[in-house]
């Protein structure tokens, strides 16, 4: 039976928070959406469903999370994570207040930490306030989301601004002390009758004695990074066998690509990094606004340039470039036209015989993945820090898929991604 049964806001971050799991020894499934009552339970130690509730209408993002909890409950999980972003992306009205309050009423806890940090990926929360790399939030660049802007770093006026409940925070000081300190803090401020607690995490040394804390908790919530302490409290009562391998993987061999729809400065520097040293295919959704002309052509280039090599095939571009085409046809237009058209050209490949699948960008990968038809994902090994391959269960062909976060990934991504260290078979 399942220990721990997560709720992640988009595709990627729940390929992301999996992989966490992984690396700290839990076999973990990834489903994507709810699964429909009475569906069959995968054997793994954590499951995680994806969501795609970031930017939805609260009504539909709370819905949609507590339709996966009762499932994750009735599937026998004893403790509760909702993944958010690491940048704590939502939109003014919630999502991640709203959709947190529903769940702590649901299970009755009355009460979560929150911690988006993730140092790992330069992700680190200090007296309450959120830093990407150096920069604060608000001037990290991710005040400038086309979907998401976050213009605070203050995650307690954040949170306190989307919840209907109040919330406190347990500071660097308290954390640096240790397990203990952190769970009298979070009791005080639940007597004193906070709902939330922002938890600072500068450290991997912190994000484990807040796991640690948590133990009891009946729900967790924040990127990744605090899900890395999770798994060996599972462990130290005797709840997780420990195996040689949680993240062993069922092979895929066939040809291997990557598509992209992610246009952030990441993915943009990774195509850059394989142009040149495999087969790239840029498209040009502006010159040629029309997905099925865009899947035509990205087939009749595929035929020519699969084989030994991986092939990259990007629709993305540079600020200017998409901002033209949402002028033209609307952001949402423009957005869907471009998903319509990468999950086609996913589509041509599979049906070519690609059997390893990078897919670049949130959205993207939603598109990609509904497409394929795919509903469940078993995490294997990691190929950078947040993004795992993923072998594609119960689908028609045997299926390695990598589903990369657009700000994730080295610069050389898309190369080692195929890279046999890289992809460890088992
Ligand atoms: N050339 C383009 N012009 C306009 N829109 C584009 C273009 N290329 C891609 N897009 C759209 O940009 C959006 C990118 O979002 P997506 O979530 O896939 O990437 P991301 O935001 O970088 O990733 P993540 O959500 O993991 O951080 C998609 O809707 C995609 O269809
Ligand atoms: O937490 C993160 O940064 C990612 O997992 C993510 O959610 C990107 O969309």
């Amino acid at each position: 039976m399942p220990l721990l049964g997560c709720i992640a806001d988009d595709f990627t971050g729940a390929t992301d928070l999996a992989s966490m799991l992984v690396r700290n020894g839990m076999r973990t499934v990834q489903l994507i959406g709810v699964p429909a009552e009475g569906s069959t339970v995968p054997d793994a130690d954590a499951i995680v469903v994806a969501l795609k509730s970031r930017t939805a209408p609260v009504e539909q993002a709370v819905a949609d999370s507590l339709a996966a909890l009762a499932w994750l409950r009735h599937a026998g999980c004893r403790q509760f994570f909702f993944k958010y972003c690491s940048t704590f992306d939502s939109t003014e009205d919630g999502n991640i207040g709203p959709v947190g309050d529903a769940l702590i009423d649901a299970l009755g806890s009355g009460f979560a930490l929150a911690c988006p940090a993730f140092p790992t990926n330069g992700r680190t929360v200090y007296q309450g306030h959120l830093f990407v790399g150096t920069a604060l939030l608000n001037e990290s660049g991710m005040e400038k989301h086309p979907l998401t802007p976050m213009t605070d770093a203050n995650l307690v006026r954040v949170l306190g601004r989307q919840s209907r409940g109040t919330v406190g925070l347990v500071p660097f000081a308290i954390v640096e002390q240790g397990a203990a300190a952190i769970r009298r803090a979070m009791t005080a401020l639940k007597e004193q009758g906070r709902r939330w607690a922002i938890v600072d995490a500068v450290t991997d040394a912190h994000l484990r004695a807040i796991g640690e804390a948590a133990a009891a908790h009946a729900l967790v919530t924040g990127g990744s990074g605090v899900a890395l302490g999770l798994p060996e409290t599972f462990r130290a009562r005797g709840l997780l066998a420990a195996i040689a391998d949680p993240a062993a993987l069922p092979t895929a061999d066939g040809a291997a690509a990557v598509v992209a729809g992610s246009c952030s400065r990441t993915t943009l520097l990774q195509i850059g990094m394989a142009r040149g040293q495999v087969p790239t295919l840029e498209l040009d959704p502006l010159a040629t606004p029309d997905a099925a002309a865009l899947v035509r052509q990205a087939m009749d280039w595929a035929a020519t340039k699969l084989g030994d090599r991986p092939v990259v095939i990007a629709a993305s571009a540079p600020p200017e470039r998409v901002a033209a085409l949402q002028a033209r046809l609307g952001r949402d237009a423009a957005g869907a036209l471009v998903e319509h058209a990468i999950a086609g050209i996913a589509q041509g490949l599979v049906e070519r015989g690609v059997r390893r699948l990078v897919v670049a960008g949130g959205e993207t990968a939603g598109a990609v993945v509904t497409r394929l038809g795919l509903r469940s994902l078993r995490i294997g090994p990691e190929i950078d820090p947040g993004v795992p391959w993923t072998y594609a269960e119960g689908g028609a062909v045997p299926l390695r898929l990598a589903l990369k976060s657009g700000n994730f990934g080295a610069p050389d991504f898309f190369l080692k991604a195929f890279a046999p260290a890289g992809e460890q078979p088992a």
